[in-house]
């Protein structure tokens, strides 16, 4: 009796594995078939990879670890640049070598921008709906008044104040208890966008769209699940609640403009949208200022967030390039008339060295997003075909950790963007940076992040120091690279004197 019990469960054992595997393979294999199927010839044209499963495809691999997802691809089937695999339900094909990126970035023509639904859908950008032509034109006048240093000189004073408060703030709370310093970047960049966009009267609207907003950017990719209790649901009620609120300060502002109101050196974003026309005498529609000031508030706060928190880790972390930073700032100080108040465009235009530590901070950030496109034809690359209707997606990340475009691309090196860069050990093609993408999609924020990282750390290096609770803390990657603890933190004034500050730092030890 014993015995036949001791075969029974060997036998449903061995079968029960058998059928795993059977199942695993044949269920692998069945997305790869049915794509090779549907196109016909051409699937001997696509790159190697893995379809995953239906539907599902390989999206649990990327939300996992977006990298190492990449990683995976690249080690498995080599140094080829192009992958084929299956993500958000959509065949595509994975894109990592800087020639075939940069060629699918850059070719408008083969190549639409085409985000998942739920990102769409939230965003409503006007800047994908128009054509090609109109796009760039479009484009251009839209978003002139925050692309160029000269342009944004208007907006510094108003940066600096909020980056001021903001770094007083964290310091202050700092010495009750250790801080979220994500929670805090979040916050500052936020407020620069607002600022920038409403100016500072408005603190009541800034204080709602600020609350409603962190729905609205937690379901960029979510499941399309349009049901209470989903996030893709509150985002959308979210967002419509914006839209009112944001929809009647325009109507305000239209107002103030038609009676003269607005003084002519005090003009916000919004104002300049307002009195822009296209060749053809058009203006915008107020509904397309509100989705500008959503696409804006979702595509630059939390990178740049997430960007000025890792400066802070990487400086702190690298004590050499905190000093040579400081050391440069100090300088700027001291050339400075005692009248003078703010930062301003030549004082920035002489951060230089502060500037490569931003292009480096730029390059290592684990920014974990694709950027996706849709091929509208048939595209060859280095002989294998991106087929019409799939999305070739790209992850800048890959080309900035590629040794073959960046010597030790582990390694924070600032001078490595040097002009006359004789470092043989850390190397940079500028080319391959591309943080910002490339192309006539290429960030519209470039500019403003630039500058509100500069304020930022000519003040941090100055003035403050920080210290991480948990250096060691694990990263989360998705939506963007944040330590798992939020970056808990304490951050510390240095004239408040050494001997507060260390015990400041005794107090959380
Ligand atoms: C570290 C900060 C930032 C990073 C890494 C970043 C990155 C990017 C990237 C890679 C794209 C290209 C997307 C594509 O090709 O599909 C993009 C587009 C865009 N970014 Fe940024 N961005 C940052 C900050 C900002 C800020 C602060 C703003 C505005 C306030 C902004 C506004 C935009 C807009 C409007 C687009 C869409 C442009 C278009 O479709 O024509 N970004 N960004």
């Amino acid at each position: 009796m014993k015995m036949e019990i001791i075969s029974w469960v060997w036998t449903t054992g061995a079968t029960l594995l058998a059928w795993y595997f059977l199942l695993n393979t044949l269920g692998r294999r069945i997305n790869e078939w049915y794509y090779d199927f549907k196109l016909g010839d051409k699937h001997r044209l696509l790159p190697p990879g893995d379809m995953g499963w239906p539907l599902l495809g390989k999206t649990l691999h990327y939300f996992k670890h977006p990298h190492l997802f990449v990683h995976n691809l690249v080690s498995k089937y080599g140094e080829i640049g192009m992958y084929k695999t299956h993500l958000f339900m959509k065949p595509t094909i994975v894109v990592s070598s800087l020639e075939a990126s940069r060629r699918v970035l850059t070719d408008d023509k083969n190549f639409r921008s085409s985000y998942p639904e739920t990102a769409i859908t939230v965003v409503k950008t006007i800047l994908s709906e128009v054509s090609s032509e109109d796009r760039k034109r479009f484009r251009r006048l839209v978003t002139s008044p925050i692309l160029g240093y000269n342009a944004l000189a208007m907006f510094l004073e108003r940066i600096e104040d909020i980056v001021v408060n903001s770094l007083q703030r964290m310091a202050n709370d700092s010495i009750q208890h250790p801080i979220e310093v994500i929670t805090e970047t979040k916050s500052l960049s936020m407020r620069v966008i607002l600022h920038i966009f409403m100016g500072s009267k408005d603190q009541n609207i800034i204080k709602q769209v600020e609350h409603l907003f962190s729905d609205i950017d937690d379901a960029l990719f979510s499941w399309p699940i349009n049901l209470p209790g989903f996030s893709y649901y509150k985002a959308l009620k979210n967002r419509k609640k914006m839209e009112k609120i944001v929809g009647s300060f325009v109507q305000d502002r239209k107002m103030m403009l038609k009676n003269g109101e607005v003084l002519s050196e005090k003009k916000d974003l919004v104002d300049v949208l307002l009195e822009l026309e296209d060749v053809n005498g058009r203006k915008l529609k107020d509904e397309d200022i509100v989705d500008l000031l959503i696409l804006f508030l979702i595509a630059g706060q939390q990178t740049t967030a997430s960007t000025i928190m890792w400066a802070m880790i990487y400086l702190t972390n690298n004590p050499l390039v905190f000093k040579k930073a400081k050391e440069e700032q100090e300088e700027i100080m001291k050339s400075r008339s005692p009248s003078q108040q703010y930062i301003s465009i030549e004082e920035i235009k002489k951060m230089v060295y502060l500037s490569k530590v931003v292009n480096e901070v730029l390059r290592v950030t684990d920014f974990s997003f694709l950027l996706f496109r849709e091929a509208t034809a048939d595209v060859n690359i280095n002989g294998y075909t991106i087929p019409k209707g799939w999305k070739a997606v790209i992850l800048p990340k890959t080309c900035h950790m590629s040794s073959q475009y960046f010597t030790n691309p582990k390694n924070f090196d600032p001078s490595r963007w040097d002009d006359d860069n004789n470092n043989n050990n850390n190397n940079a093609n500028r080319e391959a940076f591309i943080p910002f993408g490339a192309g006539t999609r290429m960030c519209a924020g470039r500019d403003l992040t630039k500058i509100e990282m500069l304020i930022f750390l000519h003040h941090f290096v100055l003035n403050y120091k920080f210290e991480q609770i948990n250096p060691e803390c694990p990263v989360s990657y998705l939506p963007l690279p944040v330590p798992k603890d939020n970056c808990l933190a304490k951050v510390a004034k240095y004239f408040i004197s050494l001997e507060i500050y260390d015990k400041i730092m005794e107090g959380f030890g």
